[in-house]
């Protein structure tokens, strides 16, 4: 084959792998030497259609880009372009428009510049058009979307530089588009939250990874506005972050919320002081800090004295304007740094930190920081057009290092606090672990004498009283508990808690209802029907408003006769309220109870009181009998209650009667009845009923103890 053949196969090979279709034109005698038919074929016409009337491809070309294909075509014959080019849209058979390119050149110019042959190319551009109108499609949603977002959309190049800034962002900055573009965060608008942002974004470029941040901005208005930034970087195809985009939205109105809410959840709305839930959250760095710095620190519980009374006296608003002036004075006595806190009700808590490292001086320093604030809180306060005074109780704890949890140290604290009340008020203690021992003992006896009364572990015991005649008329109901883990427990070891939490009101119906039964049980025994027995009343139970229909229902119950049944009662329980104890006595009497003053002469009723009170029996302490062998003073205080008794009609009962001595005493004062060892010591009703059988007989022999 001739070199010239194997050219032009060879061109023939090039232009058919590169999908490229030669066509050729004579300038001069306007002759086509060689037409781009491939492209009919490509486009579904035969030779036929060709051949009938498709000599020039302007025959299939879309009208609209025949004059830019003319044009291109003039430009470049006038030497405007150095090169034709131009893209169309070609007609298929089937009615599709299909996208080509031509690129051609002008050859064999002569010397005037008129080219000879027009030579060039046409090939498929339809993918490259289809991908171009998809990406500017995309383009126009991403910009519609970028231009329209009321979120702000900055990029940024990999110097920090704005490269792109959103119309959000250019309404609300001063300087607009012009000041924001080109420059850095840092160096627009600068300062340090900016700087500190720029730092991040240069993150974003180092690592790839997505950030956040929150940039605090002055609006063209002057005022201050937070956004919300989100950092992501942007990729080229080979992946190397060549931007970095920052969306941004405005969150001022959700941090005002935020404060708001933090306001709500850690503030005390009264005194704006921190609530317990913040006071928590401090305490928690205090035990952290001071475990690092070695150095003390104190929990101190301040709650004010009888604020109730206040209360219910002046009104809830005069209460609150207190419980302000308290927050208000405690803020004034604490250094910058210390935390005043309000628990609720009128309970305050300060943390003082940083004190000494060594506890002797730390609890040195609380303690004058303690009195500063008990004489501060003493001051008297102007509560509206009221001048009052008001004193606290104040419990501290003093604590280095976390090994305590913060439960403990409140509890602490608490107990500190609560051992001031009970010292009288107005004082400040100290926790120490004999407090907290006393504290735990008192919980456990509470905890587990909730379960005696369903349990059935209390039991009575019965201590006989005696005539003057040696008979046993009756006997006084002694409580005892058989505590599980104790044994024989004597009430003075649990009455007081039981009076403290309300325990004793069920426990006194049991005993009143067990007392019943067992005079029931006597009334159809021989020797046992005439029996009396003397119960005692606790001071809870009197004071209940329903204490008096408590007794007659169980009265009602049992149908025992109530002239069986004498109440004890204490001075101080009845002397609380006289004209309240005076009509519950009388209705209760009135069904035939009889009533007795217990520990007569260690209390302080007035002779005036005492003869009000509708009572039938004074019962002489034992201190006092005891005494009537060691002392004077004993023997006249005997007589003078006799004689008072007697005077006042009732009838006397010695306890604590131990010796023939005493007993002898007694009568010849003309007390005729006695409790004491001499003639039993309390004990379980069988035992009881056994010592009744044996002294059936009247003498002068001691019962059997
Ligand atoms: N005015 C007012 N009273 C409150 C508020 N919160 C609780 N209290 C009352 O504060 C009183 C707290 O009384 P306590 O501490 O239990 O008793 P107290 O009378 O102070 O007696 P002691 O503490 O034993 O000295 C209760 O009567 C509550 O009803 C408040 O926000 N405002």
């Amino acid at each position: 084959m001739a070199e010239k053949d194997i050219n032009k196969e060879r061109l023939e090979l090039a232009l058919e792998a590169a999908g490229l279709d030669l066509w050729e034109n004579d300038l001069l005698t306007g002759e086509v030497i060689c037409k781009s038919n491939k492209i009919f074929f490509e486009l579904g016409y035969s030779e036929e259609d060709i051949a009938s009337n498709m000599d020039s491809i302007f025959a299939i070309v879309h009208h609209d880009d025949i004059p830019l294909i003319k044009a291109a075509i003039y430009d470049h014959l006038t030497g405007v372009t150095a090169q034709y080019r131009s893209e169309f849209r070609a007609r298929a058979k089937c009615g599709t428009w299909v996208w080509y390119a031509n690129y051609g050149k002008i050859m064999d110019r002569d010397k005037n510049s008129q080219g000879q042959r027009f030579i060039g190319v046409t090939f498929n551009i339809d993918d490259r058009k289809r991908q171009e109108v998809l990406l500017a499609a995309r383009e126009t949603e991403w910009r519609t979307l970028v231009e329209n977002s009321p979120n702000t959309i900055v990029r940024y190049d990999s110097d920090c530089r704005r490269i792109y800034a959103n119309p959000a962002i250019c309404a609300v900055s001063a300087g607009g588009k012009a000041a924001l573009l080109g420059r850095k965060p840092s160096e627009y608008p600068g300062g340090e939250n900016f700087t500190a942002y720029e730092k991040k974004i240069r993150k974003v470029f180092a690592t790839g990874d997505d950030a956040e941040f929150e940039l605090n901005s002055t609006g063209k208005n002057g005022k201050e506005f937070c956004s919300h930034i989100r950092l992501t970087a942007e990729r080229d195809l080979h992946g190397e972050i060549v931007s970095v985009m920052g969306v941004g939205h405005d969150i001022t109105e959700l941090n005002s919320q935020r404060l708001k809410i933090r306001e709500i959840a850690f503030y005390d709305p009264l005194t704006g002081l921190p609530n317990r839930r913040l006071l928590v959250d401090r305490l928690q760095h205090a035990l952290a800090s001071s475990a690092r710095n070695g150095l003390q620190s104190a929990l101190i519980i301040i709650d004010l004295d009888n604020f109730k009374t206040l209360n219910d006296t002046l009104g809830h608003d005069i209460g609150d304007l207190l419980l302000q002036q308290v927050a208000q004075r405690l803020t004034a006595c604490v250094r910058q740094g210390d935390t005043v806190a309000r628990m609720g009700g009128d309970e305050f808590v300060i943390i003082l930190e940083n004190l000494s490292d060594k506890t002797q001086e730390a609890a040195f320093q609380v303690e004058t920081f303690g009195e500063k604030i008990l004489a501060t809180l003493n001051q008297p306060y102007q509560l509206a057009n009221h001048s009052r005074h008001s004193t606290p109780s104040i419990g501290v704890v003093i604590f280095s290092g976390n090994q305590i949890s913060i439960e403990e140290l409140m509890k602490r604290a608490d107990i500190a606090m609560y051992s001031a009340k009970k010292s009288g008020r107005n004082a400040i203690r100290f926790f120490d672990l004999d407090m907290q021992a006393a504290v735990e003992n008192r919980s456990s006896l509470e905890e587990s004498m909730k379960q005696a009364l369903p349990q059935q572990q209390f039991v009575l015991f019965y201590q006989a009283q005696v005539d003057n005649a040696g008979v046993i008329v009756g006997a006084e109901v002694l409580l005892r508990w058989q505590r599980p883990t104790h044994g024989m427990t004597l009430p003075e070891a649990f009455i007081p808690v039981a009076e403290e939490t309300g325990l004793i009101v069920a426990i006194g119906l049991w005993v009143l209802e067990s007392v019943c039964h067992q005079l029931k049980v006597w009334e159809h025994e021989p020797g046992k029907e005439l029996l009396h027995v003397a119960v005692n009343v606790s001071a809870r139970q009197f004071q209940q408003t329903n204490f008096v229909e408590q007794i007659i229902d169980v009265l009602e119950a049992t149908e025992v006769n109530p002239a069986r049944i004498t109440l004890e009662l204490t001075e101080s329980m009845v002397l609380a309220n006289i004209p309240e104890a005076i009509s519950k006595m009388q209705v209760l009497k009135q069904k035939g109870i009889k009533f007795a003053m217990d520990d007569f002469g260690t209390g302080h009723s007035s002779l005036s009181s005492l003869q009000k009170l509708p009572l039938d029996q004074l019962k002489i302490d034992q201190s006092f009998i005891h005494d009537i062998a060691e002392n004077h003073d004993g023997v006249v205080i005997v007589q003078t209650i006799i004689a008072m008794a007697n005077k006042l009609g009732m009838e006397v009962i010695a306890e604590g009667v131990e010796t023939k001595a005493q007993k002898d005493f007694l009568i010849q004062q003309h007390c005729l009845n006695f409790q004491g060892y001499l003639f039993g010591k309390p004990m379980p009703v069988n035992e009881f009923e056994q010592a009744l059988e044996y002294w059936a007989t009247p003498s002068d022999e001691s019962l059997p103890v």
